[in-house]
């Protein structure tokens, strides 16, 4: 549905994007993480076109580019990026926003009052935005996204001053919202990723270094905390597994699935020794894979 080939772009020296491709279909929620200033927003503003990459192009559905304002116009119908809180209109209500944009992308106002419930913005909604806290004005650009109802979305800092319980209620819209969608979300709430993404991309410099699938043939690791000098006496003996992680100089993470029972039970008896015996089994998740990269 959307593919980015070849995608590269530099300001002065620094290359931002790195001759970067990606393919994304419809039915995906794919998290972008990366730490400030690495070009999560650069990326969208590439598959947005509101930054001209200096090569590579941007293909939706596998025939629309950006190469004359007409397919531009055919893509921003598909397209809508996150409202920054900025840009909402002081004056105006949150009903009078969400009318906006679903008039804009969808042509109708069906579903606003549904939106509105769902985010359960009914005690605010008809006030006018200067009076709203920062959740209630994050939680409204969200709604908007709704109402625009494209099939591709862009989301930049979707979570941003959200409380944990707004947390949870639009990680469940977007549970809701996939099927037919198309949706990226770039966010620092790492484990909050691991609850709805299909995937998620890791960005080093202008190159995905890692690209981590949800999915329920994930190798599982048994996962421990140990200090440096713990991991080292170990490494002495030469008995870990060559594919063993040490992460961010705390995390020791030894391949199970590979393993058979008896090796595995050899392995649990023996990090028992370590931390108290607190360990966990399970697949590696976005904060482990984020420390890795870039810890
Ligand atoms: N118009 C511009 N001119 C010069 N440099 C820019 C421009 N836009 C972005 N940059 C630089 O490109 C780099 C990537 O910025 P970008 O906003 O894409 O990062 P990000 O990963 O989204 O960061 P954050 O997590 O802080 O939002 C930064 O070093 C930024 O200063």
């Amino acid at each position: 549905m959307l593919t980015l080939s070849n995608v590269k772009i530099a300001y002065s020296d620094r290359v931002i994007l790195d001759n970067l491709d990606f393919t994304a279909e419809i039915g995906e929620i794919i998290g972008v993480a990366a730490p400030n200033g690495t070009g999560k927003t650069t990326m969208f503003n590439v598959i947005a076109n509101f930054v001209r990459p200096d090569s590579g192009k941007v293909l939706f559905d596998g025939k629309y580019t950006y190469k004359n304002e007409k397919e531009e116009l055919i893509i921003h119908k598909k397209l809508a990026t996150f409202p920054e809180q900025k840009d909402l209109f002081e004056e105006l209500s949150g009903v009078d926003h969400l009318k906006l944009y679903a008039n804009m992308w969808n042509g109708s106002t069906k579903n606003v009052g549904s939106i509105i419930e769902r985010l359960q913005m009914g005690h605010y909604v008809k006030r006018k935005v200067r009076t709203y806290s920062l959740g209630m004005r994050q939680r409204l650009c969200f709604a908007m996204m709704m109402a625009a109802d494209t099939p591709v979305m862009l989301m930049d800092e979707v979570m941003n001053g959200l409380d944990v319980d707004n947390v949870a209620l639009i990680s469940d819209c977007l549970l809701e919202m996939k099927k037919d969608k198309l949706i990226f979300v770039a966010s620092h709430l790492l484990e909050n990723l691991d609850l709805y993404a299909d995937r998620v991309i890791f960005l080093k410099s202008g190159k995905i270094v890692h690209e981590l699938r949800f999915t329920k043939d994930n190798d599982t690791y048994l996962k421990l905390e140990m200090i440096p000098e713990e991991y080292e006496t170990l490494k002495e003996d030469r008995t870990l597994p060559k594919e063993h992680l040490f992460i961010a100089d705390r995390l020791l993470c030894l391949p199970f699935s590979d393993m058979n029972i008896a090796e595995q039970t050899v392995w649990i008896e023996r990090m028992l020794n370590y931390n108290d015996g607190e360990m966990k089994i399970g697949p590696l998740g976005t904060v482990e894979y984020y420390e890795k990269y870039y810890a």
